[in-house]
This record gives structure tokens, sequence and C-alpha cells, in this order.
């Protein structure tokens, strides 16, 4: 409708293939099969015996990811959620033995690098990453390039920061916070998003590496609500992903949680995007729940497998659940076990389902003629004023979500978007119509999505997935229309609002919000959601298409 948002659902391209033949080949590994159903992960790292970072997070978050977790151990360490109080490193050939020992016998799909302690380890693990078997067979290596830890504690020595940037064309992925980004480009930490996003594009281009920049560091977030992580490639930012900001000490071991996660959904869906969006979703509520832990005193772990606790369990290992999985777990024909799935990737799989519709849109004589400028005024006028009926009533199923909302910042965001479509739609009425419409009535279409909209509203899961399309439909088929515009383009002013960044913010919250809602969901829940979603993208298509169909029913009447 009339809430211009843009929402970026490109998913990074980046195949495995692309960062995968840059090794010299030791050993053809012909038994790896990718994307793997469960992924094999191997965790080179230290030991946190208080179980909220290094190794002991890696096995967590690999096994919420639905992963097979391995690991070499790299130093243990002697620390709590405090803080860190002795670190002991064994000889680096005794995580040489370990490491041959994992790779000799099994078929690894992936590596999550992480506290590498000295120089003389992190030469181990270069040299071993030079014998892994390259092509398919090799496994895609994740570096969290850990320097120092949550509590302030330095994990690497100053030898070993120079070391570390040597590994750097040997990994496909490196996954720094804003400290660690600046020291290894050599620069001062950024303090604003841009800067590190622009440090993160200057690392990538050196060493031809992908990098996830990570906002957990950035002043302001808190302020903000809001922290986002960006992919981002020698050619620039391929993904940018942002949740809510959690207030939390829960923090300990967030970034061994991202990178051992980003590693194993990685393994498991091929996309680097779809990985680091699922491995961000999770995280997010992990942190949330990571409070209920009571561990420690000081910043305590995330916990990991909040899923186990809230019922969402599912192994379909939080990948893009293959066709006919998630129908068949919405109609209750496979237990929970076999089709459940993470909200993440069943919301992506009811936008990938609406690829039809959206297909529709833009083909319709309406969108055509607004693209190109050929459009009727008075087709033009007449989606207007249904508009504005549809956005008053748009704006109370909003205030309804706000109602029912579980959390406050849910009903924030929706007690927000109920006031964004007022705002909307008494600007449309003065500046486009002219004043108060007279004698307009809701048009059969317009009538039909209102139905729709006031009959989801019994209950909060169901609600959002009927809302949602209002502000992903649209934004998605204006990101298209607003290329189009010209100086010269008779609705250039009109196009213009699709490019509105607060919209573009609201409908990314808005999807985080369907993916949280859709992952607590139980199958039943889903299958409404499911419907209610769908529903709704139909009824944006006529929405659409009812200028001209009004115009048809006119001319022949
Ligand atoms: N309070 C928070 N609320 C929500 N997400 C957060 C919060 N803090 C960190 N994150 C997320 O956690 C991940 C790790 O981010 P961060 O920048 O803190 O990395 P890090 O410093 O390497 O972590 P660590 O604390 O383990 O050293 C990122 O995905 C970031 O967006
Ligand atoms: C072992 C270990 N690895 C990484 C970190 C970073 O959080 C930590 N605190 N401990």
């Amino acid at each position: 409708m009339s809430m211009p948002m843009l929402h970026d659902h490109t998913r990074s391209q980046h195949t495995r293939s692309q960062h995968s033949q840059r090794q010299t080949a030791a050993g053809d590994g012909a038994d790896a099969r990718r994307p793997a159903a469960v992924p094999r992960v191997l965790a080179v790292a230290g030991s946190d015996p208080s179980g909220g970072a290094g190794i002991q997070a890696d096995l967590k978050s690999i096994a919420a990811a639905h992963g097979y977790g391995m690991t070499a151990i790299t130093a243990l360490t002697a620390q709590n959620t405090l803080g860190v109080r002795e670190v002991h490193v064994p000889g680096a050939e005794f995580l040489s033995a370990q490491l041959a020992a994992v790779s000799d016998d099994v078929a690894i799909d992936a590596v999550k690098i992480g506290m590498l302690a000295s120089r003389e380890v992190v030469e181990v693990v270069a040299r071993w990453l030079d014998e892994l078997p390259a092509g398919p067979a090799r496994p895609a290596v994740v570096l969290d390039p850990v320097m120092v830890a949550t509590s302030g504690d330095r994990l690497l020595d100053v030898e070993g920061q120079d070391a570390v940037r040597a590994l750097l064309p040997r990994v496909d992925v490196v996954t720094p916070n804003l400290p660690e980004l600046a020291v290894l480009v050599g620069e001062p930490t950024a303090d604003r998003w841009e800067d590190a996003v622009a440090q993160a594009g200057r690392l990538a281009s050196r060493y031809q590496v992908l990098v996830v920049v990570k906002g957990g560091h950035l002043p302001g977030r808190e302020g903000a609500g809001r922290v986002t992580d960006a992919l981002v490639g020698p050619a620039g930012v391929l993904d940018e992903v942002d949740g809510p900001w959690v207030t939390t000490t829960a923090t300990h071991g967030t970034g061994c949680s991202l990178s051992s996660g980003l590693a194993t959904r990685y393994a498991g869906t091929g996309d680097w995007g779809i990985a680091l969006r699922q491995t961000k979703a999770w995280l997010t509520e992990a942190i949330r729940a990571g409070a209920g832990l009571g561990v420690g005193h000081g910043h305590g772990p995330v916990d990991h497998l909040v899923q186990l606790r809230t019922g969402a369990v599912g192994t379909a290992s939080g990948q893009v659940p293959a066709p006919g999985e998630v129908a068949r777990a919405l109609a209750g024909q496979a237990d929970a076990s076999e089709g459940a799935t993470d909200g993440a990737a069943l919301v992506a799989r009811w936008w990938d389902d609406a690829a039809g519709h959206r297909a529709q849109i833009d083909a319709l004589p309406f969108v055509r003629g607004l693209g190109d400028g050929t459009l009727a005024a008075a087709h033009f006028r007449f989606y207007l004023e249904q508009d504005a009926l549809y956005l008053r009533e748009y704006a109370r199923s909003l205030a309804r979500a706000s109602e029912l909302a579980p959390t406050r910042a849910e009903q924030a965001f929706w007690a927000g978007g109920a006031h964004g479509a007022l705002a909307t739609e008494l600007d449309l009425h003065t500046t486009w119509l002219g004043g108060e419409p007279h004698g307009v009535e809701p048009s059969p279409t317009t009538a039909a999505y209102l139905d729709h909209l006031h009959a989801a509203g019994r209950d909060y899961a169901t609600l959002v997935a009927a809302v949602l399309p209002c502000y992903w439909i649209y934004q998605d088929a204006g990101e298209r229309l607003v290329r189009r515009s010209h100086d010269a383009h008779p609705y250039r002013q009109w196009l213009a609002t699709y490019g509105d960044p607060a919209f573009a913010r609201a409908t990314r919250e808005a999807v985080a919000v369907l993916e949280r809602v859709a992952g607590a969901a139980g199958p039943e829940q889903r299958h409404r959601m499911s419907g209610a979603f769908d529903r709704a993208c139909r009824l944006e298509v006529a929405f659409f298409d009812q200028a001209h169909a009004w115009a048809a029913g006119e001319l022949a009447g």
C-alpha cells in the first residue's frame, strides 16, 4: 500500500565454489557432499570453562544450527563471566596432531577458527589450511579474529596479531568486531557505521576475503535500538542484516557464537547472506534468553539452545527447507522434529512462495503505467482514494497488533506503524486528493482486504502474518518502480516516496518480528500464518489491479 518501503531482500550470491578454489590440493575427499544435511563443523579455538565462549560456545552454536560439532583446542583458559585468570597454550605440535586426527578421518564441511593465542599457533593452523583439499571437498573456513575477550582481557599476543593477517587469504570469511577490524586494516577504530563498512571493504579487497563486520561495539547502538552486521566483499556490501539491540549483560561469547553458527549454516545452505541472516536471527533470541540462565556475576553467556526450551525444535538444520518440507509440516503430516525449521527460514520460504504474486504485480497494466508514466490520471486517483480508505483501517490493524504484542519492543513498533499509516493517509488526502473524500466507498477489493485483516486480528501470530505483505510486497515493487523515475516523470513525486529510508527500516523490522513469531509458533499456528500471509499477497495483487478492473467496469457499464 502507500507506505513506501525498501527492503533489501537480496541474498549474497557468493557461492562456495568461488571461495574454495584458492588452495593447493592435497587429496580429493570425494565423500564430502554439499550443502550438507548435517554439516560436520570443526571449531579450532580455545576453551572457556564457564561455557559461554570458545569451543564450548562453538559446540552449542553448531548444535543449535543442526550441525555436528568437532574441536581442536588451541589454548586452555581459566576464565569465567568476570574475566580471564590464566591462559595455558599447549605445544603447537599437539594442536597439529589434533587437526590431523580429525581431517585424516572426517570429511569436514566447515571450519570455524577462534582464539589462536600466539604466532606459533597461527602458523600451525595456516599450514593445516594449506594442506586441505581444494575444490568442492574443501571446507568453508570462517575466521573469528579473537584478540580481546568481552571482559577486556587479551587473548592473542601482539606477534600473533601480525600473523593473523597472513591467515586472511586462506579463509572464506572473517568476522571481526570493530576494534579487531581496525587492527587488521591498521587504522583507528571506526565510530561510525559507514566508516566500519568502508574499512571492511578495504580489508576484503586487500585480502580477497569476505568480511562480516559486526556492529556490537558501535557507539550509540543502544540509543538506536538496533544493531547491524554487514557482509562485505571486495566489491562492496553484499548484504546487511540488522536486528533489535538487546539491553543485557549476557553478551559473553557472542562473537564465537556468531562465527560458528555462520560456518554451520553456510555449510547447510551454500549462501553466506542467508547463513548470516539466519544466524543473526537465532543469536538475537539467544542473547535475549541469556539472562534467564543465571550463569555468573559478570557478562553472562547467551542461551545457545534457546530453541530447546521454547519448544521450537527442528531438525531441518536451520537452512532453507527442501521443497515440500514446510508444506508437510504445515499440513501436520510430519512430526514436529521432521518439519519444523527456524523462523527466518520459514519466512524466506513464504516469501519465495509469493514470487509468482510479485511477478504478477510487476506485469499489471497499472504498475507498468506507473513505471513508464503512461498511467491515466483517473486510474491513479482511484487507486489513491482506495489506498487512503485502506490505510485508515490498516492503522487499526497495526494498533491491534500493538495491543496483542507480547513484548514492549513489538508493542512500540506496531504503535509506530499505526501512527505512520495514519500520517500517510492524511498526507494522501491533503497532498494528492485535495482534501477529505466525499462519497468514496471501499471497492470490493479494498473491503475484502480489510475483512481479511479484521479476521486475522483474533490472534497475534496470524495478524502479524496478515499485515506483513502490505509492507513487504509494496516496498519490493516500489524498489523497482523508483528506479524508473526521472526529472520529467509525471509521477516523479509519488515515486520518490518509495525511497524513504524510515520505511525501509520499518519493513526490515516488521520482517524480523514475523521471523521471530514464526520461529516460536507451533505447526497449526504456522499453518494459519502462512495462509494469512498468502491471502494478503493475493489481495496486494488485486489492490494494484483494481483501478483497471474498475475502469473496465465503468466502460462496460
Ligand atoms: N546487545 C546486543 N543485542 C543484540 N545483538 C547483539 C548485542 N551485542 C552484540 N550483538 C550481536 O552479536 C554479534 C557479535 O557482535 P560483537 O560486535 O559484540 O562481536 P564480538 O565483540 O566479537 O563479540 P564478543 O563479545 O564475543 O567478543 C553480532 O551479530 C552483533 O550484532
Ligand atoms: C576461549 C575464548 N575464546 C574467545 C573468547 C572471546 O569472547 C573468549 N572469551 N574465550
